[in-house]
């Protein structure tokens, strides 16, 4: 688990006010550990380009370039005015050295960004934007300094963003760097220490970011057990019955000991699935929603859902009238797609917004919600899903497009209801379950084309 946070300026004061640190140390160090990046993966002799900006981003790159000239062939392009007292210190240090300044990019092993960075206040105008589809076109290793240029604080992009290979990030993990908008943008993620070590630097965050290694599997350790030892899952299998059927069969896979697919009619199954009109007792999981559609009366869902027993809830639970009802309940996952929740946060009252709107600013809609549900765990799918309950947030990053697919998300739903038949708490079950979903995708060993809901079941196998 890594530390995220919405802004880094309080971390930055506090290397100023308690450490004793000066702003030029602290961009010292970041200068420093991007020409570390360069010198790591290029000779010496390489072109390296840099673009800098007017403020202290702008600064740290026209420092990278004082770092690497002489051992490199740079060149800096200043675009805009150099504006900071540090950008023009910074600047005048590279005139007593000769680094040349050009006013155009030429062809180069390494292109650097740093034209701005936390400091983006405004729309980028259109020369910027220009300039950066140019920087983005052409084939060199891409660098940005802190942030990509064009990728605001909350997470949105700009008209243009730059599209890095490595993102060298300075101080601490910045959340906005985990937006789904932002995966196109930020490329391998690497934090620079600014002269304290990154313990010292950050302090304590309700935002999290998950690692691959933070999976828990539901290994099973004791011998003497049967299938009643691993839970009994109910899936509520609804007008398309395929959805219940992947996530039934993911649940299975995942664990639960036993599976019943609970339907109003008799449905071809796998013969491994059990399935029941009514609950069975041994039920300790519910999972429902996925391909429910019209076919139960809120009679007969009630009949099936109507003890404390853990669910899972997707799809078509966002739009239906029990909603409000299962809002009130303590042990619920939610795992709605961003359009699902648009639907969940207007019938809840608390925004009203479209997917374009919910994805600009996904973590405070996330938080909204779960400040006002705070029992509820949220689980906002995406290219990185966003976990939450109460005041804690967790992100999982490491899902690939392969996922992208009809049916992802029904195995996601069946993985998680899995864990609640073996005893995760809500929260628990909706970080190892995404994170086993997200393995399992990366895994795989076919084109990211080709991954199917099956394969992702066949994945868990062997995580
Ligand atoms: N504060 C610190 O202690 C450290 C800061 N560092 C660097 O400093 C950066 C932040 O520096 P700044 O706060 O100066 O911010 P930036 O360098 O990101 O940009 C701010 C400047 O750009 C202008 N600007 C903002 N949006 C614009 C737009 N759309 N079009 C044209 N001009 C625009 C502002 O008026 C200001 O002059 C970080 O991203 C990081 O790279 C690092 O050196 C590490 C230490
Ligand atoms: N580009 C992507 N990168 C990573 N994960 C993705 C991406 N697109 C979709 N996913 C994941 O795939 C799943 C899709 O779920 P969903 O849209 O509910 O599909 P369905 O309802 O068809 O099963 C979610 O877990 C989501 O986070
Ligand atoms: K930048």
């Amino acid at each position: 688990m890594q530390n995220l946070f919405d802004e880094v300026d309080s971390l930055d004061r506090r290397c100023y006010d308690a450490y004793g640190l000066s702003e030029e140390l602290l961009m010292e160090h970041a200068a420093e550990a991007m020409a570390g990046a360069v010198r790591e993966r290029f000779g010496a002799g390489s072109r390296v380009v840099i673009v800098c900006g007017p403020g202290n981003n702008g600064a740290d790159g026209l420092a990278l370039a004082r770092l690497l000239h002489g051992g490199y062939h740079v060149e800096v392009v200043l675009p805009l005015e150099v504006k900071s007292p540090m950008a023009r210190l910074q600047h005048e240090r590279l005139q007593k050295l000769g680094v040349p300044v050009v006013d155009a990019i030429t062809p180069c092993d390494v292109l650097v960004d740093a034209i701005f960075g936390s400091g983006l206040g405004r729309p980028l105008g259109s020369g910027i934007i220009g300039l950066i589809k140019l920087m983005n076109a052409l084939g060199a290793f891409k660098l940005a300094c802190d942030i990509p240029t064009g990728l605001r604080s909350g997470g949105s992009c700009d008209t243009a963003v730059f599209r890095a290979d490595l993102t060298v990030t300075m101080g601490a993990l910045k959340r906005g760097m985990f937006s789904d908008a932002a995966k196109n943008a930020v490329g391998e993620i690497t934090v620079a220490e600014l002269g304290v070590s990154r313990s010292l630097y950050e302090k304590e965050t309700p935002w999290i970011l998950l690692e691959r290694g933070d999976l828990r599997l539901p290994l099973r350790e004791n011998a003497d057990v049967h299938k009643g030892s691993f839970g009994h899952l109910g899936v509520v299998c609804g007008e398309k019955s395929g959805a219940a059927i992947i996530a039934g069969k993911a649940a299975l896979r995942f664990g639960a000991g036993l599976v019943t697919l609970l339907s109003n009619e008799e449905v071809a199954i796998p013969y491994e699935l059990m399935q029941s009109h009514l609950r069975p007792a041994t039920v300790n999981a519910v999972a429902i929603g996925m391909g429910l559609g019209q076919e139960f009366a809120e009679q007969e869902l009630r009949e099936r859902i109507d003890n404390d027993i853990p669910l899972v809830c997707d799809a078509d639970i966002f739009a239906h009238p029990m909603l409000g009802e299962l809002l009130k309940r303590k042990r619920i996952v939610l795992t709605p797609h961003p359009k699902e929740f648009t639907t969940l946060l207007s019938r809840t009252g608390i925004a009203t917004t479209d997917v374009r709107g919910l994805q600009q600013d996904r973590f405070k809609f996330v938080e909204a919600f779960c400040r006002a549900y705070p029992d509820a765990v949220l689980l906002l799918k995406g290219a990185n899903v966003i976990i939450g309950q109460g005041d804690q947030f967790y992100v999982n990053p490491h899902g690939t497009n392969a996922l992208a697919k009809g049916g992802s998300g029904d195995v996601l739903s069946g993985f998680i209801g899995a864990l609640l038949a073996q005893g995760y708490t809500p929260l628990d079950a909706a970080i190892h379950a995404s994170l086993a979903h997200t393995e399992a995708a990366r895994r795989f060993e076919g084109q990211r084309y080709a991954l199917t809901p099956d394969d992702l079941i066949e994945g868990v196998c062997c995580l």
